[in-house]
């Protein structure tokens, strides 16, 4: 049997619409495999009820197939589905790793990317690799067709879930088509900005080069509470706030040490509008775990 404990990402951050992601520290998918003569998938843990174990309709099935690698597959579900917070996408990596290893498969981490961008495809739609990039290689990720850059960024986040669920297929669909040159070259500069600010491990020039003026504020209108909660979250230090991935999660930058006031702000904020919330105090992390043989 091998294990994997792959981790919840946040795609997008804000500028960089289906380019950026970030591993977070937490939370995570643990999924475990075992050879198999057809794959069959068990799902436990947060938001179970609502996942498929169908292997035409679970991430995972689709990257079985892709290693022709069938397998008992059984998935411990840490990061709720339909979250922003790349909760399909985990699976799809963490089953990647794992499959990878249990097949013998020789491929790189990198090789796998678009190995289980099959799997996210397989819900979202379409392929956008934003998620599983930092899933597999962990830190801050630039994916651009199958190329992807990392940077181990060292940034403090607070990722806020409330109880509202959007699937990522759905978001996809209030995307502007287009934009104006105005609006081009405000996301380039932001984008430029983040990127800096990864590079530097400086939270003031990712919370900036996080803001939005093209897919974002589309999003927002999905989420209710949202511009509450980004206000609170400002007031209360974060750097910047964006829409984690499709949303519903609302992502925060900041310094280490504002997070836990800011974790407060915004599931108060959510709890004003009338929506239960939690958040996590977290970081920019490593990309999934392998335990094989265990
Ligand atoms: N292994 C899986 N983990 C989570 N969701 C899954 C998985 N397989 C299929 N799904 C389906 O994918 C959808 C959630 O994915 P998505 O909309 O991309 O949101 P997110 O990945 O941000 O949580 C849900 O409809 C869920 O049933
Ligand atoms: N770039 C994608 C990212 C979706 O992320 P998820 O965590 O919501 O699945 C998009 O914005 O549609």
């Amino acid at each position: 049997m091998v294990t994997v404990r792959a981790p919840a990402t946040s795609a997008n951050l804000g500028s960089g619409f289906d380019v950026f992601g970030a591993a977070l520290g937490r939370p995570a998918d643990v999924v475990r495999v075992e050879k198999a003569d057809r794959t069959t998938i068990d799902v436990t843990g947060y938001g179970s009820e609502f996942i498929p174990e169908d292997p035409d309709a679970n991430t995972v099935g689709a990257v079985a197939e892709a290693l022709d690698a069938p397998a008992h597959i059984r998935i411990d579900k840490g990061i709720r589905p339909s979250s922003g917070l790349g909760s399909s996408g985990a699976s799809a990596a963490a089953a990647a790793l794992a499959l990878n290893e249990l097949y013998d498969r020789g491929l790189s981490r990198r090789d796998l990317v678009p190995i289980a961008g099959k799997g996210e495809a397989t819900v979202s739609g379409e392929v956008h690799l934003d998620n599983v990039a930092p899933a597999l290689l962990g830190g801050f990720t630039v994916a651009t067709g199958r190329d992807v850059t990392v940077v181990d960024a060292d940034i403090p986040l607070v990722a806020c879930l409330p109880e509202i669920a959007i699937s990522t297929r759905d978001a996809r669909d209030v995307v502007p088509a287009g934009a104006t040159m105005d609006q081009l070259v405000y996301t380039v500069g932001r984008a430029a900005t983040l990127t800096t600010g990864m590079c530097r491990d400086d939270p003031r020039l990712v919370g900036k080069g996080m803001h939005d003026r093209l897919v974002t504020p589309a999003r927002a209108d999905l989420i209710s509470g949202y511009n509450e909660v980004r206000e609170a979250a400002l007031a209360a230090g974060a750097t910047g706030v964006t829409v984690s991935g499709a949303g519903p999660g609302v992502l925060a930058a900041c310094y280490p040490d504002d997070r836990h006031d800011i974790a407060s702000a915004m599931v108060g904020a959510f709890s004003e509008a009338g929506v239960d919330a939690r958040a996590y105090q977290t970081k920019i992390g490593r990309g999934a775990t392998l335990y094989p043989d265990d």
